[in-house]
């Protein structure tokens, strides 16, 4: 991946904790990535994947691991019309509360990180995931996580 590379956010949300974070994200990272774009995933479907740019799935749990209302559609999509994604490079934000939900903690993210492995799609880094049972800030940690994460991306793609 180059500079010159496009970031695009998918955000998964019921209460804009994860849009939060996406936002911070878009605001911090710009000198590490010329063009951040954040899309919430209401409405899309699996050919959000045919555009040629570096994907990050920043996604909340809701239900009993289950993925929000706003990304139900895409999620289904990846099952309803699956096709090969291996050109796909992506990596995964989660937020769960492991407070409240011990046993389904931050699978929402993970639920797209394993359909999309599914499909071919390569994943980059480790899953990041926030609890908000924490005292962790999630625009904090998640920025300073991205910026690791871009950083290694980056260093990878020049070899
Ligand atoms: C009704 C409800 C169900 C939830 N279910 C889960 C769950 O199964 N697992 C989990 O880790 N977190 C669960 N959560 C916690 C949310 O994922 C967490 O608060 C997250 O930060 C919300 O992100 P958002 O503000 O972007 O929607 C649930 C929250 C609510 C209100």
């Amino acid at each position: 991946m180059h500079k010159s590379m496009k970031l695009k956010i998918l955000v998964g949300t019921t209460t804009q904790t994860a849009e939060c974070v996406a936002q911070a994200i878009q605001m911090d990272c710009a000198d590490l990535v010329d063009d951040i774009e954040v899309v919430l995933m209401d409405g899309l479907g699996i050919d959000v994947f045919d555009e040629p740019a570096l994907f990050l799935i920043c996604c909340a749990t809701y239900g009993s691991g289950d993925v929000p209302d706003n990304a139900q559609a895409l999620y289904a999509s990846l099952h309803e019309a699956p096709r090969y994604l291996g050109h796909v490079r992506y990596g995964v934000m989660s937020l769960g509360d492991q407070g409240s939900y011990p046993m389904t903690f931050a699978m929402g993210g993970r639920r797209f990180d394993e359909k999309l492995a599914d499909l071919g799609a390569q994943r980059l880094g480790e899953v990041w995931t926030h609890d908000a049972s924490s005292d962790v800030q999630p625009e904090e940690s998640g920025v300073q996580w991205c910026r690791a994460w871009l950083a290694e991306v980056l260093a990878d793609t020049a070899k």
